[in-house]
C-alpha cells in the first residue's frame, strides 16, 4: 500500500509463553498481573485527567513535530487515528496536514466481538458518540478493516520503550491486529501509540495476546521500538 519509505525487516518476535496457565500457580499469577494492570490504569488516567490545559496544548504541538521525524506520517495514504477524550493526547494538529498532502484520515468504529474498522472522516463531517462516549463518523460511506490501514495512531494509557501498550483494557485493539503477530514486523500496517511522556514506565508486563508496538510518539520525541533495524 502506499508506504513511502521500506523499513528493514526483523525475525519475527518469539511467541511469548501464555500467562493463563492451567495450575493453580498460572491462574495466580495472572489475577496478580490484571490487580496490578487495574491500579495502574487508575493512576495513569487521574494523572492525565489532571493536566492542566496549557500542558495538552503544548503536547499536541510537540506530537506533530514529534510525529515529523516519521517517513510514514508524510506519504502514507490510509492514516487511522481515535478521537482524544479521557484526558488523552489530541491529534487534532497532527491531523490537519493530512487532507492537503492526500492523505486520507479515518476513526475506529467499534463493531460485534470488539473488533475495530475504520471510516474515513474529515473536519465538518458529522459524528455520533460510541457506547463510552467518543465520537465515531455517523454514517461512514465505507468502513476499511485493519489490514487496509497503512498507519496507526493508536491511543494509549501507558507504554515501555520496547512498545508494550497498556490500554483501557477493552482488549480491541489487541484484538482488531492480532494477525500482526505472525508477521515479520514492521510491517503495513504500521502501528504508532500516541501519548504523554509521562505516561512512559518502566516496563509494561507483556500479555500473551499484546500486539507490540513499532514506534511511540510522545510530546518529546519519536521512539523506535525496533532500535536493532539501524544498528
Ligand atoms: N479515543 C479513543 N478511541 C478509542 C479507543 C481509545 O482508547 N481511545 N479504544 C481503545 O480500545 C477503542 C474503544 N475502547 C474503549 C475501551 C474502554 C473505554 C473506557 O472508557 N473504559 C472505562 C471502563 C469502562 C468499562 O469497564 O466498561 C475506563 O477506562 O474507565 C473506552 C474506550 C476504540 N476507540
Ligand atoms: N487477540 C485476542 N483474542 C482474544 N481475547 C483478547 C485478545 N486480545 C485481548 N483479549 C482480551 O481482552 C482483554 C483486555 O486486554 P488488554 O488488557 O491487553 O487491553 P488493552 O490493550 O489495554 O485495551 P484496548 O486495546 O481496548 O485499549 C484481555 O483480558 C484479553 O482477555
Amino acid at each position: 500500500m502506499g508506504s513511502g519509505i521500506a523499513v528493514t525487516p526483523l525475525i519475527p518476535r518469539p511467541v511469548r509463553p501464555a500467562t493463563n496457565g492451567a495450575n493453580y500457580d498460572g491462574v495466580a499469577r495472572n489475577v496478580d498481573a490484571t490487580a496490578r494492570r487495574r491500579e495502574l490504569r487508575q493512576r495513569l488516567a487521574d494523572q492525565r485527567r489532571a493536566l492542566p490545559p496549557s500542558a495538552r496544548i503544548a503536547a499536541a504541538q510537540g506530537l506533530r513535530r514529534s510525529l515529523e521525524q516519521l517517513p510514514e506520517y508524510l506519504t502514507d495514504t490510509r492514516v487511522a487515528g481515535y478521537w482524544a477524550s479521557h484526558g488523552e493526547l489530541p491529534l487534532n494538529l497532527a491531523i490537519a496536514p493530512l487532507a492537503g498532502r492526500g492523505q486520507q484520515f479515518l476513526l475506529p468504529v467499534i463493531g460485534a466481538g470488539k473488533h475495530l474498522r475504520f471510516a474515513p472522516w474529515q473536519a465538518g463531517d458529522d459524528v455520533q458518540p460510541n457506547r463510552y462516549g467518543i465520537p465515531e463518523p455517523a454514517a461512514p460511506t465505507e468502513l476499511l478493516e485493519p489490514f487496509q490501514l497503512d498507519l496507526v495512531f493508536v491511543p494509549l494509557l501507558g507504554f515501555d520503550r520496547r512498545g508494550n501498550r497498556l490500554g483501557h483494557g477493552g482488549g480491541y485493539y489487541d484484538r482488531s491486529f492480532a494477525f500482526l503477530n505472525e508477521q515479520v514486523r514492521p510491517t503495513e500496517p504500521l502501528l504508532v501509540g500516541v501519548g504523554y511522556a509521562f505516561q512512559e514506565l518502566p516496563q509494561v508486563e507483556e500479555e500473551a495476546w499484546d500486539v507490540p508496538l513499532d514506534f511511540i510518539a510522545t510530546e518529546r520525541e519519536l521512539i523506535d521500538c525496533h532500535p536493532e533495524a539501524n544498528a
